[in-house]
């Protein structure tokens, strides 16, 4: 398949100006248009233009039939042979009823004293699935939402509800975008927080589905923020940016502080417009809003796009993996964070998270406004990631050393965490030799298990 690259105004004009304005020996020379010899000409070349027409037409459907179809699901394929992706499927949802709104409610009770009841979006992704089991294990009302969307293999997704249905975490299915539902739950549930973790992440991706980013970063956040803020009382809103929002900045360790101007990929811009979009509401409305920005989360349950969990598949299966390195050699790594680490900042987020101060969209006095980096504060290269899961699996991977590609990847972050440390109390304690150990058995269990295993 062959994808069409979008073209600049200017390229553009350049193709226009490359047109002649004489167009050879198609100009029409001769005045009269109903001579016989010229009906003829006429006649001759339209019948040429059906000819040539059909057989164009003939070749491209010939071409449509031979193409394979796409894989089933993003998984982290080779990103230069990425134009195969699918599109996600659009669905409709079907949400309302006694029974649903029973099970709503039930899934949101808070069961402990001064617990929360939160909203969790994404429940059934990688971080989602892991705040919502450990809100569930300390009595806070949970109550997940998610669109089960096939960015990835949609049945691991499966396998996290069915946990966390055991845990008694009820999962909505729905979008973001779906007004009417957000409105709907609101009305059956008043919570105190929203954990949006709802997105389209993956920073390689955003070349081949760039509209799936504006649709659930961009859209899909205002969505949420305009149920938030029209709610009575207001939630308290905890969501996730990204570490990729500090893009070309070169200053390291990165902090809150630095500038995040420069995003390397449409998913940092997305998140980082997501930041912007939180001052605002946070302005006009009173929302409290506490934007987190994860470094590169790993752990069990975790997302097959991801380049620590699709090495493990392909070093189990001998297949080659490529690893990016910048130019003159140079080292490519990544602050990755533990999840268990993350969780722990995520509750504490939700904790010290101040009331929102609006009432019915208005705002009666200024609000908290927030953003924390989540990371782990020490950078490991993809190349020790590489010999870290060599050792666990017991395999030699048949590494394939590549030039860091063009599409959104950025050669190296690190967090510093001391406002988080100052203000959460977060303070990272798995490294990443220890979190690998635990995601490889996790991995080992799981598929070769009957997809059953424990948060
Ligand atoms: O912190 C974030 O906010 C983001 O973290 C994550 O992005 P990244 O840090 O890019 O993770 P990931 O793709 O696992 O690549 C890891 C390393 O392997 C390198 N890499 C990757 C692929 C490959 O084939 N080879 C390779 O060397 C690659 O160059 C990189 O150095 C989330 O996916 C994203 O959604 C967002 O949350």
């Amino acid at each position: 398949m062959v994808q069409m690259k979008p073209m600049s105004s200017s390229s553009y004009s350049h193709l226009v100006d490359d047109i002649p304005s004489t167009p050879g020996k198609f100009k029409m020379m001769d005045k009269s248009p109903y001579s016989h010899h010229r009906l003829f000409k006429w006649h001759s070349s339209l019948t040429k233009l059906t000819f040539w027409s059909f057989l164009f037409l003939g070749l491209i459907f010939f071409f449509f039939l031979r193409s394979p179809p796409p894989p089933p699901h993003h998984s982290g394929a080779d990103p230069s042979s990425s134009s195969s992706y699918p599109r996600r499927h659009l669905r409709n949802y079907s949400w309302g009823g006694p029974t649903w709104e029973k099970r709503v409610r039930s899934s949101a009770r808070v069961r402990s004293r001064n617990g929360i009841s939160v909203l969790v979006t994404g429940a059934a992704g990688f971080v989602g699935t892991h705040v919502s089991a450990a809100l569930k294990r300390r009595g806070d009302g949970v109550l997940g939402l998610d669109n089960f969307n096939d960015y990835y293999d949609p049945s691991l997704k499966r396998a996290r509800q069915a946990l966390l249905e055991r845990a008694g975490v009820f999962i909505v299915e729905g979008d973001i975008n779906d007004d009417a539902l957000l409105r709907k739950l609101f009305e059956v549930v008043a919570f105190t927080h929203v954990m949006h973790l709802a997105a389209q992440a993956g920073v390689r991706y955003a070349m081949e589905n760039p509209s799936s980013y504006v649709h659930s970063n961009i859209a899909g956040l205002v969505s949420i923020l305009e149920v938030c803020k029209s709610a009575n009382p207001q939630p308290a809103i905890v969501w996730a940016s990204s570490s990729s929002v500090y893009g070309l900045n070169t200053k390291v360790p990165f902090s809150e502080k630095d500038r995040t101007d420069q995003p390397a990929s449409l998913y940092a811009a997305t998140k980082k417009a997501g930041e912007e979009i939180a001052h605002t509401y946070n302005h006009i409305y009173g929302l409290s809003l506490t934007g987190l920005r994860f470094f590169t989360v790993y752990g069990p349950w975790g997302r097959p796009d991801m380049a620590y969990f699709f090495f493990t598949r392909d070093i189990l299966r001998g297949k080659p993996i490529s690893i990016f390195e910048a130019a003159n050699h140079g080292t490519v790594a990544r602050d990755f964070t533990y999840i268990d680490d993350i969780v722990r900042g995520c509750l504490s987020a939700l904790d010290t998270a101040e009331k929102s101060t609006g009432s019915g969209g208005k705002k009666k006095g200024p609000a908290q406004l927030r953003v924390f980096n989540l990371g782990n504060t020490s950078p490991v290269p993809v190349t020790e990631l590489v010999n870290i899961l060599e050792r666990l699996l017991k395999v030699k991977a048949k590494r394939h050393i590549m030039k860091l590609p063009r599409n959104g990847d950025v050669q190296f972050t690190h967090a510093n965490i001391s406002l988080a440390q100052r203000e959460l109390g977060y303070k990272p304690t798995t490294d990443l030799q220890m979190g690998l150990k635990k995601f490889v058995r996790w991995y080992q269990r799981f598929y070769a298990g009957g997809k059953k295993s424990s948060v």
